[in-house]
C-alpha cells in the first residue's frame, strides 16, 4: 500500500505540471480518493491497536464499527455545533445591521434638520446646482461663493438623491467645520477650494467604517487616511459623504446587507452599476459634482455608463492605491485602480491635475511621479481611433451600439480617422481575468461571507464557490449545454483559480502573451485610441446581475491589459433603440435575459468607453472632452 501510494504520488506530481484541464480534474479526484484511503488506513490501524482489549470470541469488526460510529458522531456533532454557532452569529449580525440602519437614518435626519435651520432658498440651491464644474470652481476662487454655501447646497441635493436611491452610507460630519475653516483662511486657496467630493465606502477615512459591503470588515479599525483623500483635502476639496458598494465589490449590482440596495437615479428599481454604484447614483442624480471610486473589472466605468456620469480608470497605479485596496490585496496580476467620477469631463481633468502632484508622490512613493501632462491634454493633432460595437462575447444592445456610432461620427467631424477594430479573442482574455481575480477559487469570499447575510444577487455564485472544484468544472459543461453561454462556462471553470505556484506563474505568462498579441494588433492598426460600448447593456433590474454577468468583457478587457479607460454618458435609450431589439440575437440564456431586462429601459443613460494605452490618461481625457463639447453644442442647437 505504502509503495503504491508513493508511486501514484509521483505520477500525480508529473500530471500536475501538465496544463491539461481534464487530467487536472482527474488528479483532484484521485487525491480525494487518497484522503478517503488515509481515513480507512487510520481506522484499520486503530482497530489493530484496540483489538487486543476485546475478548477473542467477539465480533472482529466490532471495534472498527465503534470507531466509525465515534468518528461519525464527532463529525455530526461538530457540524451541528457549527450550524448553531452560525445561526447565533447571524442573529447578532442582523441585530448589528438593524442598529446601524437606525443610526444612519438618524444621522441623515439630523443633517436634514440642520440644513432646514439654515433656511437656504430654493433659488440659491438651483443656482449653485446649475453651475458647471469650471463655473463653480471660478465662483469659489473669486469669493462669489463660500465653501459653506456650496457644501450645504450639495448636502441638500445629496440627501434628496439618497431618498430615491439609498446611495449614501455615511455623512461626513466634519465637512461643515472644514468648509468654515477654509472660508476663514481665504488666502490659502487650493485649486479645489470648496469643491464638495463624495467618497466611495472603500476609501479609508478614520472614524468611518470601510467594509466593501462585508460585515466581516465592519469592526476593522481604520487608522490611516486614504492617500487620495489626503491630497484632495490639501487641494481644498471637502469630502462630504461616503457612498455605497456591492457586497464583495466583485459585481456590478450595488447591494449589501449592511447598507441595503442602491437604485439607479433614472429608475430606482434598476441597478446603478457597480462597484462604485453609490458614487454614480449620487453624481448621476445631481447630488455630487466630483467623486472617487475604484475599478478592477469595470467598477468606475460600468456605473458611469448605467447612472449617467463620467469616470476615468487610470492605468498602472497612476494614482495611489494606498488606503482603498485592502479588499483586493494580494491580487497582483490584475490590480484594482483608483480614479475619479464626475458630472462632467472637466471634473475628471481637474481632479487628475490636482492629484498628480508632489504631495501624492510623497505620500506614496510607489506611484510613478508623472505630473499631469498639459501638452498631451491640449494637443490638437489628428488621431487614428479604432472602434467596435461587438466584442465577440455578448453583442452590445442597440442603444449601446448607436452611442458608439454617434461618437464615431462626432470624432470624424473633428478630423480624426476612425477605423474598425476587433479585440483579440475576448474569451481567452476573460478566462485569464477570472482566473486572476478568483485565483484562490473564490475561497476568501466564501470565508468572509460565511459570517454575513449573503446578498440575494450573489447567493448562486457564493454557493458555486463553495462546491469542490472537480464538481464545478464538471458542472461547467452541463451549464454550457443548458445556457449556451461561454461566459457561464468560463466563470465556473476559471473561477476555480489556480492550484499551484507553477500554475500561477503560467497564468502570469499567459496574461503577458495576451497583452503582447493585443498590442501588436493595436500597433498594426496604427491606433492612438479606441472607442467601444460603455457596457453590453444599460441598467438592468436590481437583483438580476448574475443573469447577465457576461457583459463585463466590455470593461475587464482594459483591466487585464492595464490600459487607460474612461466612460462618458453620451445619450439615452430611445424607443427606436427598443424597436431595434428585433435584430438582437436570443440564442443564449444571457442574450434572452438582456432582451427581457431591456423592457421599460427607455430614457436610461448610455455611455461610451474611450481607451488609450497605459499612461495615456491625458490623451483619453482630451478625446472625451472633445466629444463632450460637441455633444453640448449639439444639444444646445436642438434646444434652439
Ligand atoms: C464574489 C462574487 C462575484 C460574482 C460575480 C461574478 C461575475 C463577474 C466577475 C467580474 C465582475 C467584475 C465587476 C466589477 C468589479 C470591480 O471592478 N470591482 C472594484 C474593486 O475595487
Amino acid at each position: 500500500m505504502q509503495r503504491l501510494r508513493w508511486s501514484k504520488g509521483q505520477q500525480l506530481g508529473q500530471l500536475h505540471t501538465s496544463n491539461n484541464l481534464l487530467l487536472h480534474d482527474y488528479n483532484s479526484y484521485i487525491l480525494r480518493c487518497y484522503s478517503f484511503i488515509h481515513i480507512r488506513d487510520f481506522i484499520c490501524k486503530m482497530d489493530r491497536l484496540i483489538r487486543p482489549f476485546w475478548k477473542p470470541d467477539e465480533d472482529r469488526n466490532r471495534s472498527a464499527k465503534i470507531l466509525c460510529g465515534v468518528v461519525a458522531a464527532v463529525y455530526i456533532s461538530n457540524q451541528v455545533v457549527r450550524k448553531i454557532i452560525n445561526i447565533v452569529q447571524k442573529q447578532q449580525i442582523k441585530k448589528k445591521i438593524q442598529e446601524k440602519r437606525e443610526e444612519r437614518k438618524l444621522s441623515k435626519a439630523k443633517l436634514e434638520e440642520h440644513l432646514k435651520g439654515k433656511e437656504i432658498s430654493t433659488n440659491t440651491v438651483e443656482r449653485i446646482l446649475s453651475l458647471s464644474f469650471k463655473e463653480l470652481q471660478a465662483d469659489l476662487q473669486s469669493g462669489k461663493l463660500s465653501a459653506v454655501d456650496v457644501l450645504n447646497v450639495y448636502q441638500i441635493k445629496a440627501l434628496e438623491v439618497d431618498k430615491r436611491t439609498n446611495c449614501i452610507t455615511e455623512i461626513v460630519w466634519e465637512a461643515e467645520e472644514t468648509a468654515l475653516q477654509l472660508d476663514l483662511d481665504r488666502k490659502k486657496k487650493g485649486p479645489l477650494y470648496g469643491i464638495p467630493v463624495s467618497i466611495k465606502e472603500t476609501y479609508t477615512m478614520p472614524g468611518y467604517p470601510c467594509t466593501g459591503g462585508m460585515m466581516f470588515y465592519f469592526d476593522d479599525p481604520v487608522t490611516e487616511e486614504n492617500v487620495l483623500v489626503q491630497v484632495l483635502k490639501k487641494q481644498g476639496a471637502i469630502p462630504f459623504v461616503r457612498t455605497n458598494v456591492p457586497q464583495t465589490l466583485m459585481t456590478f449590482e450595488c447591494s449589501n446587507s449592511l447598507y441595503g440596495t442602491t437604485g439607479n437615479p433614472y429608475d430606482p428599481t434598476r441597478i446603478p452599476g457597480g462597484s462604485s454604484g453609490g458614487e454614480a447614483a449620487l453624481i448621476g442624480g445631481g447630488g455630487s459634482i466630483l467623486g472617487m471610486g475604484g475599478d478592477i473589472g469595470g467598477s468606475l466605468r460600468i456605473p458611469a455608463h448605467m447612472a449617467g456620469c463620467c469616470s476615468l480608470k487610470p492605468s498602472g497605479g497612476r494614482l495611489s492605491r494606498r488606503g482603498q485596496n485592502k479588499f483586493n490585496k494580494g491580487e497582483t496580476l490584475v490590480q484594482s485602480q483608483t480614479g475619479p467620477m464626475a458630472a462632467e469631463v472637466d471634473g475628471l481633468v481637474n481632479c487628475m491635475r490636482c492629484l498628480l502632484v508632489p504631495e501624492m508622490f510623497d505620500f506614496d512613493p510607489a506611484v510613478p511621479p508623472i505630473p499631469f501632462r498639459e501638452e498631451i491634454f491640449t494637443g490638437n493633432h489628428k488621431l487614428t481611433i479604432g472602434f467596435y460595437i461587438d466584442d465577440g462575447n455578448l453583442k452590445a444592445v442597440p442603444a449601446c451600439q448607436r452611442a458608439v456610432l454617434e461618437v464615431k461620427a462626432i470624432l470624424e467631424s473633428q478630423g480624426h480617422t476612425l477605423v474598425p477594430f476587433k479585440p483579440v479573442d475576448v474569451h481567452r482574455m476573460v478566462a485569464l481575468f477570472l482566473k486572476s481575480v478568483f485565483a484562490d477559487g473564490g475561497k476568501s469570499y466564501v470565508n468572509v461571507l460565511e459570517k454575513d447575510i449573503v446578498n440575494p444577487s450573489l447567493r448562486r455564485i457564493i454557493f458555486a464557490f463553495g462546491l469542490p472544484h472537480w464538481f464545478r468544472k464538471l458542472f461547467s459543461y452541463v451549464a454550457k449545454i443548458i445556457t449556451k453561454d461561454q461566459f457561464t462556462y468560463l466563470l465556473l471553470q476559471s473561477g476555480c483559480g489556480v492550484e499551484s505556484v507553477t500554475e500561477y506563474w503560467d497564468l502570469a505568462m499567459n496574461i503577458e502573451s495576451y497583452r503582447t498579441d493585443f498590442l501588436k494588433k493595436w500597433r498594426d492598426n496604427k491606433l492612438d485610441a479606441v472607442i467601444c460600448p460603455g457596457f453590453a447593456f444599460t441598467a438592468v433590474p436590481s437583483g438580476r446581475v448574475t443573469d447577465v454577468s457576461g457583459g463585463v468583457t466590455y470593461t475587464n478587457l482594459y483591466n487585464l491589459l492595464d490600459y487607460t479607460a474612461g466612460t462618458l454618458k453620451v445619450t439615452n435609450v430611445t424607443q427606436a433603440d427598443l424597436d431595434n431589439f428585433q435584430h438582437y440575437p436570443s440564442n443564449t440564456w444571457m442574450e434572452k435575459n438582456i432582451k427581457k431586462f431591456a423592457e421599460g429601459s427607455k430614457g436610461l443613460p448610455v455611455g461610451v468607453q474611450f481607451v488609450g494605452l497605459s499612461y495615456q490618461e491625458e490623451l483619453v481625457l482630451r478625446i472625451m472632452k472633445e466629444v463632450e463639447t460637441c455633444l453640448h453644442k449639439n444639444s444646445s442647437k436642438e434646444k434652439l
